[in-house]
């Protein structure tokens, strides 16, 4: 069995706008354990991000509601210097843009032993330099020696990027958290960084969580997924029940977008329209089914639950029970859902 790491309970995020504070994450709850990768999908405004600001305690104006346990300990409201501990020892995250990361004034080796300075200040100045050749090595650097003197300006994007995560390994986290990490490199480079994510999920047996839109590159990588609609977790499952069971109409139609060569077919089964901003999120009834517009209002809970379908395999409204996609009909003849 393996050990739970971070286990989030009701846990809300609000944003305030104008006068009123709304939900960008809504009621989740989930766990990741010691070495497993937890991939969270959702399309762009599900809230995702909000969700990892939101354990790293990234977020400075935000209301946060509800538990987040990491090994045991509620952090929650923790005292700014406590959890600045806690980030960059236990916990760390690798943001979707690599050049926003890092410092331009400053070459790379310097900013990684800036990090093991603040983390671990007993380390001579040779022992800091030896971990970080190894550090960039490691990430699949070839010249370690040559990239320590480089700024970051002089490297290529997946070259940033393995620097980035050298940063958020360097003191070994027990917690990783990648947010989008291939989104702003080109497809090979994003294959490699993926290998190297997924490699380094045994070598330092992190939990790690997967932020990502691309169901594709979840089935190569992740252990479990998480699906988020609308600031809420929709179906939860291990991968391959997630691939080869989903139940819920987002994830089935999120599945049905990754490219095949029945690609006509799968067109044609790919649910329109987009998650609603953050104002406009239907906060009551289930909130995907102003998209599912064929499927009758009697087949909605009123107040969706996350329901245990298998041991482990959560969904959540009962519309998932009966539905299907559209006839051409359906598209047309609605059930006044808009
Ligand atoms: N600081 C903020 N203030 C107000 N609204 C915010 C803030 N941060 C995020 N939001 C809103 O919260 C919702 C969720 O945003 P979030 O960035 O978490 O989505 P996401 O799933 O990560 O999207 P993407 O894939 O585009 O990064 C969106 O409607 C977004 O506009």
């Amino acid at each position: 069995m393996r050990e739970e790491l971070l286990e989030i309970k009701n846990l809300s995020t609000s944003f305030r706008i104008a006068d009123h504070y709304y939900a960008a994450v809504d009621d989740v709850t989930l766990t990741v354990r010691k070495n497993e990768i937890l991939a969270i999908v959702g399309e762009s405004g599900s809230g995702k991000s909000a969700l990892a600001f939101s354990i790293m305690g990234l977020h400075t104006r935000a209301n946060i509601d509800g538990h987040i346990y990491y090994k045991g300990k509620d952090i929650v409201g923790m005292p700014s210097a406590a959890l600045n501990k806690l980030r960059g020892n236990e916990m760390s995250m690798i943001f979707q843009d690599p050049l926003s990361a890092l410092n331009p004034l400053m070459i790379v080796g310097a900013q990684i032993e800036e990090a093991l300075i603040l983390h671990d200040s007993k380390l001579s100045k040779k022992q800091r330099k030896e971990k970080v050749l190894d550090l960039l090595s490691k990430v699949g650097i070839p010249r370690p020696d040559h990239t320590y003197q480089q700024y970051p300006h002089e490297l290529s994007g997946g070259m940033r990027q393995r620097v980035v995560i050298a940063i958020a390994i360097a003191n070994e986290p027990k917690l990783l958290i990648a947010d989008e990490p291939t989104t702003a490199l080109d497809v090979t480079i994003q294959l490699q960084i993926l290998e190297l994510i997924k490699h380094l999920k045994d070598d330092i047996e992190a939990g790690i969580i997967l932020i990502t839109h691309d169901l594709g590159v979840v089935s190569e990588m992740a252990d479990r997924v998480a699906v988020m609609y609308a600031g809420q977790i929709v179906e939860i499952a291990d991968i391959y029940t997630l691939t080869s069971r989903a139940k819920h109409p987002y994830t089935r139609s999120l599945l049905n977008s990754i490219p095949t060569v029945k690609e006509e077919k799968s067109r044609l089964h790919v649910i329109q329209g987009m998650v609603p901003s953050l104002q406009n999120l239907p906060r009551a009834g289930c909130r995907f089914a102003a998209r599912i517009p064929w499927i009758a209002p009697s087949e909605h809970e009123d107040d969706p639950k996350l329901h245990e379908v298998a041991p482990g395999h959560f969904v959540r409204c009962s519309c998932y029970k009966n539905f299907h996609f559209p006839e051409r009909t359906e598209e047309v003849h609605t059930h006044g859902t808009s």
